[in-house]
Parts: C-alpha cells; structure tokens; sequence
C-alpha cells in the first residue's frame, strides 16, 4: 500500500492536532493495561519505576545523569577564539509545568534531569524557532514507495498514532507539530510490529521515527510489569539497541531519545569509543532500557558480559548502509548473530538511512523478517532544498578558492552564529592543515577528524555548534546524521569517492525543510563520478554545468552510483523487486528461508508509488 505524501494539507489542522494528540494518547495501552482485569501482577503506578532495570544496586552517586562531555577545551588550536560557551549552564529553566508529573525512571535513586530545561536559554529558542519555522511543506511532493506484505497504512498526524500520553507530551514539547513523511509511515509500520529497512533524505527526521516506537513500545512493556530475567550482578538488559557509525551520531540520538523519553520511566544511556569506560558503566548500572552505542564499545561491553542483549526486543541501526559496509559488517554480526540477541521475527529490527545501495540492502535482509521496504523520495537522492553547485577547480588553487568564497559569504553578510560553514576534505593531517591555514588566514575554524582526542571532538563541535568557531574542517566522520542547526554551507573541498558519501555530507545543511547551500571543488581526478553526479543533481532539480555533463557523458558509473541503477524512474528500489536480484538467485532466498526464512518476499509482498 502506499500513497501520495501530502501533508502541507495538515498544517491548518495542526492546532487542533496538538490538542487532540493529547487526548488521543489517554487512550494508550499504559491506562489500558493497568485496569486489565488480570492483576495478580499489578504494580501501582507509584513503585512501576522501581521495577529494577538492572540487578544491581545503584552505587551512590550525587552527580548529575547525564555524561559530561562539555570539558572547558578550547574550541581550535590555531588561535581562533577559546570557547568556554555554556559553561554557566545548569538545571532548571524549563522545568515548569511537567515538573509535577509522576514520571521518571528511576526516583529512588535521583531526579530525572529535564533534557528541555538544562540547555541555556538561548540554544532552547533557536530549537523552537527550528521546528515552529519548519517548512516540511516543501516535502509535499516526495513520492514514497512502499512495499512488502500487508504494510500499514501511513497517519496524518500524531494523534492518530497510540503512542502514550507521556511521549506524546515530549513530542510537543519539540514543537513536533506534524510528523514527516518518513515518520507518517515508518511510525505506524513500527508499532505494529513489523520489521523496517527504510530510506529517506538526510534531515527529514529518521532519529524520532526509530526513536518512537522504540519508546513507546517499552512504555506499554513497562505497563505491563514485564519483568527482565534475573542476572549477573554486573550484567544489564537493554530492551532496545540503537547502534550508529561514530561516536558524536550516538551521542547526538542520545540526546534526543533522552528528550522523546523525558518523564516516561524509559531510560536511556550511550557507550562509545574514546570515553572513560567506567564512567558508561557506571551509567548503565544505574538502569537501562534503551542502549545506544557504537559497535566498538558495545562488543566490548558484550565480551566483559557487562551487558547482554537476551532481553532485546528491538534493534534499530541509524546509518543502516554504513554499518553493513565492509568496515562495520563484521562487528555487527558478532553483535546482532553472534550473541544472545533474540533472532529475526523474535525482535523487530529498524534499518534506516539516506542512501541504501542494493548491495547493501540484500546483506541487511539477513537481519529482517518479513519486512517493509520504505523510499521516501528516490533511495539515496539528496534534497532539492540544497542548492548544489559544482566547480571545476586544480587541486592547486583549492585554498584560494575557498578563500574567494569564504571572503565572498563574509562581504554578503552569511557567516557568524546563524551560517556556519563545514568544509569536508579527505584526510585527517589535510583537516588540519586546511584548519590551520584558515585560522592564520583570519577565518576562525576547528576541526573535527579521527586523529584528534575525543575531548577535542566534542569541544570542536560544540564551538561550531554555538557558532563560536564558525567554521568546521571535517573528515567524513561528521557527514553523516550529525544535525547542527544553522549550517548554511556545505564545502565539498575535496570531492569524495563515493557519491552517497556526497549525500550524506551535504545533507549537513538544507535539514527539517530549510534550505541550504553546498560546494563542491571538481576536478580530473573525480571524473569518475562525473555520471554519478550529474545524475542526483538532476534528480534534485539542480543546474548542471556544462562541463559537468560533458565529463559525464565520458565516464560509466562510479562510486556507487551503479548501485543505483535498475528499475523505473520511480521503480527498483527495494532490491526484492529488481530482476537482476531475483532471476536466477534461488540459491540467495533459499539460503535465507533455510536459516529462519528472513528476508523473504512473500507472495502477498504489493508494491505502489503514489
Ligand atoms: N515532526 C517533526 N517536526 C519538526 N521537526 C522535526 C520533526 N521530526 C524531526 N524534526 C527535526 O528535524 C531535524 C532532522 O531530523 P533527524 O536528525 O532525525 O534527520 P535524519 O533524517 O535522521 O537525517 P540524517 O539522514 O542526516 O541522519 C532535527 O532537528 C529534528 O529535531
């Protein structure tokens, strides 16, 4: 089933909507179960929060619950400003109206710290001008494909999704007045219990369409006093596992999980790489529902036996194609098929991304029962609210060509706190080069790549973030999922190998339906994604330079862009529906009907573009 996605339509009634989603969710199985006729295990609503998620119990602790990962570092190296932003920032603020609810996860121990509250003031108002101001209108047009058997039909609005009163709550309080195409299907397919390998364009919202059901499933969970095995003294049992490729993405679904599930009893905590493991443990120790991790620390959390995932009843990977590629794929396997996880069809599993190439999307089957393929908008294409431009330039004269740019956007006035500029190279010692050049040059920058501490990554992207340090040099290690707010301009320096790494890098700017601008420095030595390029820029409606279609017309596809071919302008995109998939492949749907029949396409599977 699918449809046309229309929601500009919805705007009128959103008003009504934020009344009603209110309404609507008092309706949630929450109430439902707790007057359930059967209540031998009844647990009053004021001890539920108290059902342990972890055995053992909490060490003393005074601190606050969140990791602390705001060191006062200073923002670059090379004498652009040091940057103690923040620093005066503390509870509180925002508290007011909700703080009397019964909620929060774990009372005994200590307050639920109000992720809405602790930010300062002024970050608080940029978010709600974000999401108030939002023009997801300009989405109207994107075409979505679903298929696979029996797919629930898309809502409207999020008071027609039973989501629970108290995510519902948060929901408003993000100003999330409609849900995006992507949430308007994915969210119903989710929450009725099917697995999901969805695709939709960089900024339009993925993050809370794994995120609410996730929560809102283990709300209803927790309603009905499910209770978690006993366990190893050390040993914690995450119901959900969210895992993502770098350590800034985790922390970044950290935070917003830990908004979406403010005051719900859902508690989540991140682990990742480069962070003192003692201070994750300790966090786990304290409860955990929801683990949101990279793969690395995760497994060695999972080869300490701190951390089991028997009790895992959902499994979401942000970033699906990037972590199914070769550098990832093993790891996850060792995580997802080689540990206690529950199998495909006794978990539900969530796979989402911008880009999902088909190479990928038959390994990622392995990890899927009977799933619903979701596009939304071509799979891998990039946003049309991105101004693309391309420019032929030798790699010799790639630094004064910036700087014209940079001097250019400076003479109109687009730069400081409300236009950020992040400038993506290829290299970690030519980040800091580039970085350093810009700052002895009068351009304020920090970098963020690899080589560089975790302390100074975090501080990196905080003093670019709050626009301190206006320019970012990065490593593909921020292109992709990062969500900064106010990155107006997006500098492909050097042009990357892939086209779906251009994707994602330039899905840095033009996010949440605002527009944005992206650069990218072309030459000899990339005209092997010529076609590639010329391609998506034309699928997002952008000017091609002559030049460009030129060198296209010379070059076959590169970088992954062949990945995309097979099928209809609007066709082929769930690999299951390509021929050259299917014919001749017995060997590939044998295998996976033999190993528990994942993956399968079953003979009801329709299919439609709206
Ligand atoms: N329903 C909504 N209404 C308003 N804003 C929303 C809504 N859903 C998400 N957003 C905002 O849109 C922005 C982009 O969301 P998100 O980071 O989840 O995008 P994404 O699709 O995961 O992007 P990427 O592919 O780059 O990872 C965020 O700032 C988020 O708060």
């Amino acid at each position: 089933m699918s449809t046309r996605t229309s929601w500009a339509d919805l705007a009128a009634n959103s008003a009504a909507e934020n009344t009603l989603a209110g309404s609507s969710a008092n309706n949630g199985s929450v109430r439902t179960t707790s007057a359930a006729p059967a209540r031998s295990t009844y647990v009053p609503p004021h001890l539920r929060n108290l059902v342990p998620s972890s055995d053992p119990p909490a060490p003393a602790y005074s601190g606050p619950a969140t990791i602390n990962y705001r060191p006062g570092y200073g923002g670059s190296r090379w004498g652009a400003p040091r940057n103690d932003y923040r620093s005066g920032s503390g509870g509180g603020g925002r508290s007011g109206g909700w703080g009397n609810r019964s909620g929060g996860w774990d009372r005994r121990r200590e307050p639920e710290v109000n992720p809405f509250g602790d930010d300062d003031d002024t970050e608080q108002t940029i978010t709600e001008q974000e999401n108030t101001g939002i023009n997801f209108d300009a989405y109207e047009d994107i075409p979505v494909e679903t298929s696979g058997e029996n797919v629930p039909p898309p809502v409207n609005t999020f008071a027609e999704i039973d989501l629970g009163e108290a995510l519902n709550q948060n929901i408003r309080r993000c100003k999330y007045v409609k849900p995006t195409p992507v949430q308007r299907h994915a969210i119903p397919i989710s929450l009725a219990g099917r697995d999901l390998m969805a695709c939709a364009q960089t900024g339009s919202g993925k993050t809370a369409a794994f995120c609410f059901p996730i929560i809102s499933g283990i709300m209803k969970m927790q309603a009905q006093s499910a209770q978690r095995p006993l366990r190893g003294a050390r040993t914690v049992y995450p119901l959900a596992l969210i895992l993502s490729p770098t350590r800034e993405l985790s922390m970044q679904i950290h935070e917003e999980a830990r908004k979406f599930s403010f005051q719900t009893g859902v508690k989540v905590v991140v682990v990742y790489g480069g962070a003192p493991l003692n201070q994750q443990l300790r966090e786990l120790e304290r409860g955990v529902d929801i683990i949101v991790a990279t793969p690395g620390r995760l497994v060695d959390l999972l080869e300490r036996a701190r951390v089991s995932l028997q009790m895992v009843k959902y499994l979401a990977l942000d970033e699906a194609d990037r972590m199914l590629d070769m550098g990832f794929e093993p790891q996850i396997r060792k995580i997802v098929e080689q540990n206690d996880m529950p199998r495909p069809g006794a978990r539900q599993t969530m796979l989402f991304s911008a880009t999902f190439p088909k190479v990928i999307q038959r390994l990622a089957s392995d990890f899927l029962f009977n799933y619903v393929f979701l596009a939304v908008g071509r799979v891998g294409s990039s946003t049309d609210l991105i101004d693309q431009r391309v420019e032929f330039v030798h790699e010799s004269d790639k630094r004064s060509h910036l700087m014209d740019l940079l001097h250019a956007q400076r003479a109109n006035g687009v730069q400081g706190k409300q236009a950020l500029t992040l400038v993506f190279v290829e290299t970690k010692k030519g980040a800091d080069s580039l970085e350093h050049w810009l700052c002895v040059n009068g351009f304020p920058a920090t970098s963020i790549h690899g080589d560089r501490t975790q302390q100074e990554r975090e501080q990196a992207l905080r003093s670019f973030r709050s626009g301190n340090t206006p320019i970012l040099v990065a490593t593909d290690v921020a292109a992709r999922g990062l969500d900064i707010p106010h990155v107006a301009h997006v500098v492909n320096f050097d042009f990357p190998n892939d086209i779906d790494d251009y994707v994602h890098r330039i899905g840095r700017t033009g996010r949440a339906g605002k527009t944005g601008l992206a650069t990218a420095f072309f030459n000899e030595g990339n005209a092997s994604l010529a076609r590639s390029l010329a391609d998506l820029m034309q699928e997002s409606k952008q000017e091609v330079p002559v030049w460009l279609s030129r060198y296209s017309a010379h070059s076959s596809y590169g970088g992954g862009r062949s990945r995309r071919s097979g099928g209809g302008r609007f066709g082929g995109r769930d690999f299951r529906r390509d021929s050259s998939f299917n014919r001749g492949s017995s060997d590939y749907y044998g295998g996976a009907n033999t190993s528990g029949g994942y993956g399968g396409y079953g003979s009801g599977m329709s299919s439609a573009w709206d």
